[in-house]
């Protein structure tokens, strides 16, 4: 059974170290790493962390950067993941070079774009079970249970053969482009990163009644084929634990 890695951390800048350290760790085994970032206000406050306090710390040549999902947008629009890592993390460190940096283009069309970017990952990530393997996967959880930019009301397609699938935002109708869920679970070590009471509620289902939420919540059908499965959280987001 699989049994959650679970961090409690006092505010986002311990949170932020936390999860630096299992980057740290995974840069000392492996020549290169491969990192699929997530969007939302956690991984945010991580890449002002690392901009302000980690120049010197991270081997930045040796990571590649990926993305779990984007916004069907410009990549200079406030939606943009992509733009949001650009403006908090790739601006700011000068040790981290173009090559490094596969993003998905919000602004093409997104079904050929969902096979362009599969295409990437087939050329770039190693492959583990015949699926694209990362050694860290980096997973926001929303409000609604939803994680990559795989939605409740759209749950099916987390089980997609395809790596990458179009999606839409419930609310907003916004198309997004998203790995698919065997790509999340084939990854060396998923990050589940989560700061604010607005997150305690869901935390809690998915971490202590999991297979009762797992058709309910796409985030609960995050289970590491091999992999480990990481907790962040700061005390607000553990605080129903
Ligand atoms: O829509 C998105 O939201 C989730 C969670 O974001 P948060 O702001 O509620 O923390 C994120 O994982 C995803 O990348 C993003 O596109």
């Amino acid at each position: 059974m699989m049994k959650d890695i679970i961090n409690i951390y006092k505010d986002g800048e311990a949170l932020s170290e936390g999860f630096t350290k299992l980057l740290n760790d995974e840069l000392a085994q492996k020549e290169r790493v491969n990192i699929s970032l997530s969007g939302g206000t956690t991984p945010k406050t991580i890449f002002k962390y690392w901009s302000e306090k980690c120049q010197d710390s991270v081997d930045w040549r040796r990571l590649i950067f990926y993305w779990g999902d984007e916004r069907c947008v410009l990549p200079g629009n406030e939606n943009s993941n992509y733009g949001m890592t650009k403006e908090y993390l790739f601006n700011n460190v000068p040790a981290i070079s173009k090559r490094q940096i596969h993003r998905i283009h919000g602004e093409g069309e997104p079904d050929e774009e969902a096979i362009w970017y599969s295409n990437i990952l087939k050329g770039f990530v190693p492959y583990e079970n015949e699926i694209p393997s990362f050694d860290i996967m980096m997973l926001g959880l929303g409000d609604d249970g939803h994680t990559v930019s795989i939605f409740p009301y759209q749950i099916d397609l987390w089980d997609s053969p395809e790596n990458c699938v179009v999606a839409k935002h419930p609310e907003s109708g916004m198309t997004r482009i998203s790995l698919s869920g065997k790509v999340v679970n084939n990854s060396h070590n998923i990050a589940f990163l989560a700061m604010g009471k607005g997150k305690a509620e869901k935390v809690k289902q998915i971490i202590e009644q999991r297979d009762q939420f797992f058709d309910k919540y796409p985030a609960a059908r995050v289970n590491p084929s091999f992999g480990k499965l990481y907790w962040f959280l700061d005390e607000e987001a553990a605080s129903l634990l």
